[in-house]
């Protein structure tokens, strides 16, 4: 039976549907997740933070800074042509219109929009472009008694080109619903009687570290028949060759069917070879071959025309053509599309399946600078000739089935507890996009390298460096679409727990990658546009900011960041120390303390340089030294002294494990030096200082103060001999950034502001301190669960997620920051990933025992 819902059942699934006029429910779509009508729209408008949204005093303040950026963008941009790895000119303009991202881990993504477009694309490694490409879509095609009745491009749009194709489905009576990795979208057929929902699936699954890699999606068509006769269905599944840019039109483009079976299993489709110079790739169109279901296909046409051709093709009989043979290539200017069509017969009231996919097979890839080969995750299984695509578009579908049972396993515990608010489980699940979709490479290490190969001329010592990356290859994402850097280290640190939680080996690899570069360095000199002053490029001993740019060659040359010399960043060495010994708790992996145990002994060296006077407690340096790197900071602070010293105890207990006694006792007495200075210096009776200037802004109450404890909690050192902040003051500290920072701003509704004056007015001595930080936001309701302020963490936590997903339309693209008003800031961030945090503190709470990532998990109590 078609499944209805009534108007009750609407309202309840969120504010995105009260435009849905259907009844349908569509087939085994989840009850959690991210829902909304086709027919929404998203009313608020926002823009990307701009020099306009800059008070006087900031721009008097930045004004060396906007002359020395124009001046390397200007070079950067038009004299070298290469694109900028922050454009701060040309930010990408907000578009209310996305969804899940198809593809697993590393190989490229394909965003599909919640209208069901393909306009988000990332092909070639870290490099997006925003395109909705028009020929890409899914058409429904009904017959009875042997005559068509219907024929429906599934699409709102109207476009100029195929106008002989019939556009403009109502989307009042469809609804899309993601839970990534899955995502469904419902379709009611006016008049028709019939439903058919498309379920979307990509092989993100947890402690996989094969089929995630693989660049392919399925969709599988439910089609549900209330009619008292037989239908034929028919669904095509139309694609350009390309991603609509101009190399669409570059020439040399060809298309060719085949059919690829195996273990009595047939798949059959299109290839879309996509001849490019660099990182040229082949896409796939396919559907499986069943009893009762047959594909067919048209190997080639223009997507630019009328598409009459096609249209009539499927219209006559509910079938394509299936041409034999080759394409020819495509001419200079000219550009080509193919189609699959997967029918069959659904009873009178019955219900039958029809499984298509996509994959894209681009095996060696270069970056911007084209220095070096790489060759992705998926290549080893699949091999790196680029004839994959038929033998990844058999697996995809064959393998779709195990997957989503793999999901369901993994989901599951959270999704059933009814305990656990429905807007949680759609953050939860649905911001994990950004593991895919942030720019995200997998590649494997060439078989010929050696450890001295990767270790640099410093050598790292790292016994088991080359062993790790062999086994699960190196693994990097952007810090954001927009901020084009590949592991960013000071955000990754709030992003790692999504990766050491689901992905522990990709997290441990990440971390061998930075443990390399730390004993190494770049003498290269270069000016640093905040400050002017002019240093080398990275220093020995010290953690990077980032491990190069994409348009680069990351790896080989890092810090693209050019802002400040993040040498003398406070924050960068801590949250090294502080991810090993999580890392390190969570996985119990001791070949990995080990052998990072002289890195970090080599970091803390470094840093206790910033301990000026000997107290046991580094000082900023007066100057925005640390992730708010446009927040200036002076003496103690509460951020990075808090980091500090939670970096200090986990020395201490990894000395202790080790049984390294010296070291031991070395950070023992400076923890017992710096806990009182910290608590002398800082704290107020009420919450810790921003900083110890006293300064007009010192007094200001952050809402990131408590990060060393966050930490600290999350790898079960918080309580009996390891306490490092008063419980007492940390839990007051948490209830007024609580009072202040949350319900003092926007009502409570949107998070909390990153800084607050006492008074309850935001602190606008800084554009980031007047800034909402998503992934701040979310790390903060992680310390409030783990110390027991549950309700409040979810309190805080909610607010983002209405703003961003519900409110602002920022659904797989939530930003790095937002203001109360108009604008936000770095679209498609790496930070919310954070949001994992909350649940490793919930499931700790549950079991009041370290969770072991290998586990399944279990069910939560807040
Ligand atoms: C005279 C002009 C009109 C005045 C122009 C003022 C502008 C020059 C500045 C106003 C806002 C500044 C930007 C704010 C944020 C930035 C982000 C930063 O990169 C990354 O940011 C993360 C924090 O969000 C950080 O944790 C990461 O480590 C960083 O990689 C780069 C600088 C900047 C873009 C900053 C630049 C100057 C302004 C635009």
């Amino acid at each position: 039976d078609v499944s209805q819902c009534s108007a009750g059942q609407r309202a309840a699934a969120g504010p995105l549907v009260r435009r849905y006029e259907g009844a349908a429910r569509g087939r085994g779509v989840a009850a959690a997740g991210w829902r909304v009508c086709l027919a929404h729209r998203f009313e608020e408008p926002r823009q990307p933070y701009g020099a306009g949204d800059v008070p006087f005093h900031d721009v008097l303040r930045h004004i060396g800074l906007a002359l020395r950026y124009f001046r390397w963008w200007y070079k950067k941009t038009r004299i070298e042509k290469k694109s900028a790895f922050i454009d701060l000119l040309c930010a990408v303009p907000l578009q209310q219109i996305y969804g899940c991202p198809l593809g697993g881990i590393g190989g490229g993504t394909i965003t599909r929009g919640w209208r069901g477009e393909f306009c988000r694309w990332q092909l070639n490694p870290g490099i997006y472009h925003y395109e909705t490409v028009i020929a890409n879509q899914f058409t429904v095609c009904l017959r009875c008694k042997g005559q068509t009745v219907y024929q429906q491009v599934l699409s709102v749009e109207r476009p100029s080109t195929l106008q002989g194709w019939n556009w403009g489905y109502c989307g009042h009576y469809a609804f899309y619903h993601a839970l990534y990795p899955r995502a469904w979208m419902v379709y009611e057929l006016p008049g028709q009687n019939v439903v058919l929902t498309c379920r979307q699936v990509s092989p993100v699954i947890p402690h996989d570290y094969k089929d995630s890699s693989l660049p392919v999606g399925v969709f599988i068509w439910e089609v549900e028949n209330g009619k008292d006769e037989d239908v034929d269905v028919s669904i095509m599944f139309s694609l350009q060759n390309g991603t609509g840019t101009k190399e669409d039109r570059s020439g040399g483009h060809w298309n060719e069917p085949f059919a690829f079976e195996k273990d009595g299993e047939r798949v059959a489709g299109v290839l879309l070879h996509h001849c490019t110079r660099v990182n040229p790739f082949t896409l796939a169109i396919s559907a499986r071959e069943k009893a009762g279901t047959g594909v067919t296909h048209l190997t080639a046409f223009n997507p630019t025309g009328s598409g009459r051709e096609v249209w009539q093709d499927l219209l006559q009989d509910g079938r394509l053509d299936s041409p034999a043979g080759k394409s020819s290539l495509t001419e200079k200017g000219e550009v080509t599309a193919a189609a699959v069509c997967a029918s069959c017969r659904v009873p009178a009231r019955g219900h039958r399946t029809l499984e298509l996919a996509l994959a894209w097979d681009m095996p060696r890839v270069y970056f911007g600078s084209k220095e070096k080969l790489h060759l992705r995750r998926y290549t080893r299984f699949f091999g790196s000739g680029g004839d994959a695509a038929p033998a990844l578009s058999h697996h995809a579908l064959t393998h779709y089935e195990e997957w989503e049972r793999k999901i369901e396993a993994w989901q599951k515990p959270i999704l059933e507890n009814s305990q656990l608010p429905s807007w949680y489980k759609s953050a939860l699940f649905n911001e994990l996009y950004f593991v895919t979709d942030g720019g995200t490479i997998w590649v494997e290490l060439p078989p010929d390298c050696h450890a001295e190969d990767l270790q640099g001329p410093a050598g790292a010592g790292l016994s088991h460096l080359l062993p790790v990356l062999r086994e699960y290859g190196r693994f990097a994402y952007l810090e954001g679409q927009e901020y084009r850097m590949y592991n960013t280290y000071d955000v990754h640190f709030y992003a790692s727990f999504a990766l050491v939680m689901l992905w522990p080996k990709l997290q441990i690899s990440l971390q061998y990658d930075i443990a390399v570069t730390v004993v190494n360095e770049d003498v290269q000199p270069r000016q640093y546009l905040m400050c002017g002053q002019t240093a080398q490029v990275k220093l020995k001993n010290v953690v990077p900011h980032d491990i190069g740019d994409p348009g680069d060659e990351p790896w080989q040359r890092v810090n693209a960041y050019l802002m400040h010399d993040t040498a003398d960043w406070k924050d960068l060495n801590l949250k090294f120390v502080l991810q090993v010994y999580r890392d390190y708790y969570l996985t119990r992996d001791s070949l990995y303390l080990r052998d990072m145990w002289p890195v970090c002994q080599a970091v803390m060296e470094s840093e206790l340089k910033f301990d000026m006077d000997n107290d046991g407690l580094i000082e900023n340096g007066g100057f925005a030294d640390q992730t708010y790197d446009a927040w200036v900071v002076n003496g103690a602070s509460a951020y990075c002294g808090g980091l500090w010293l939670a970096a200090v105890c986990v020395m201490c207990k990894m000395a202790e494990v080790l049984g390294d006694a010296e070291i031991q006792q070395k950070y023992t007495d400076i923890l017992s030096k710096g806990k009182e200075a910290f608590e002398r210096m800082l704290w107020n009776g009420k919450y810790y200082n921003y900083d110890s200037s006293g300064s007009d802004t010192s007094s200001s109450i952050m809402s990131d103060q408590c990060a060393g404890q966050w930490f600290l909690g999350a790898c079960g050192l918080d309580q009996g001999e390891f306490e490092v902040f008063p419980k007492s003051h940390v839990v007051s500290a948490l209830k007024t950034i609580f009072e202040k920072n949350v319900m003092s701003f926007a009502g409570g509704t949107m998070g909390a502001v990153n800084g607050m004056r006492p008074d309850g007015v935001p602190d606008t001595s800084s554009v980031q301190s007047n800034e909402v930080w998503i992934g701040v936001v979310y790390a903060l309701a992680a310390t409030m669960i783990q110390e027991g302020l549950v309700e409040e963490g979810f309190r805080t936590a909610e607010g983002c997620y209405r703003t961003v997903w519900e409110r602002l339309g920022m659904a797989f693209q939530t930003p790095e920051a937002y203001r109360e008003k108009k604008v936000y800031r770095s679209l498609a961030y790496m930070r919310p990933l954070s949001i994992w945090s909350m649940q490793l503190a919930l499931e700790r709470r549950a079991s009041r025992a370290p969770a072991p990532v290998q586990s399944p998990q279990v069910p939560i109590h807040p």
